[in-house]
């Protein structure tokens, strides 16, 4: 028996892309979306990410709430754990923002409260919170009015009119 006549006798295999199917070599088309479905009496309601206020030990929500709200109103927010609320002034010169840096530390020091302050070119980040009993107090709440009220004496500014410099002017 020759190696021509074998050869004939015994098929060889397909080609391997013939011997699949097409629904087995086929992309995948997209998922279609998901479906919502949601009980027609219920609106649907975009997750807040708003923190809500956190009062130390001792405090009373019924005051404190509407303070917190009229200083929210103030441009001042609550911080990522609602324990603090914090907010930036702008000034249209360093020398002012560093004199409005020494007005609060003044009052920071008789009242024995202080906040954490960065001072920027032309604005300061201003961060009240009290450590003990932990969370927010009448002492931020006041230490937060005084602030407002220092920054308009020292002139302070809407956002777009800040002195800027670098990078994220
Ligand atoms: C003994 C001293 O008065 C306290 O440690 C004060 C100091 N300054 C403070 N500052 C702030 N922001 N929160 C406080 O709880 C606090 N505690």
């Amino acid at each position: 028996m020759s190696f021509l006549r074998l050869g004939r006798a015994l098929p060889l295999p397909l080609p391997l892309a013939s011997r699949f199917s097409p629904a087995v070599i086929r992309v995948p088309s997209a998922r279609p979306p998901l479906s919502l479905s949601l009980p027609r009496s219920q609106p649907l309601r975009m997750a807040s990410s708003a923190p809500a206020a956190r009062f130390a030990e001792g405090e009373d929500p019924q005051q404190l709430g509407p303070d917190t709200e009229l200083l929210q109103q103030q441009g001042w927010a609550l911080d990522g754990n609602g324990m603090g609320v914090t907010k930036t002034f702008h000034f249209k010169s360093y020398f002012k923002a560093v004199s409005f840096v020494n007005l609060i530390a003044s009052e920071s020091s008789s009242k024995k409260h202080h906040p954490t302050m960065t001072v920027r070119f032309g604005s300061v980040d201003v961060h009240w919170t009290t450590h003990h009993p932990r969370g927010l107090t009448h002492k931020d709440i006041t230490m937060a009015r005084h602030c407002d009220h220092g920054a308009s004496l020292m002139g302070a500014v809407d956002s777009g009119q800040g002195l800027k410099c670098g990078p994220s002017a």
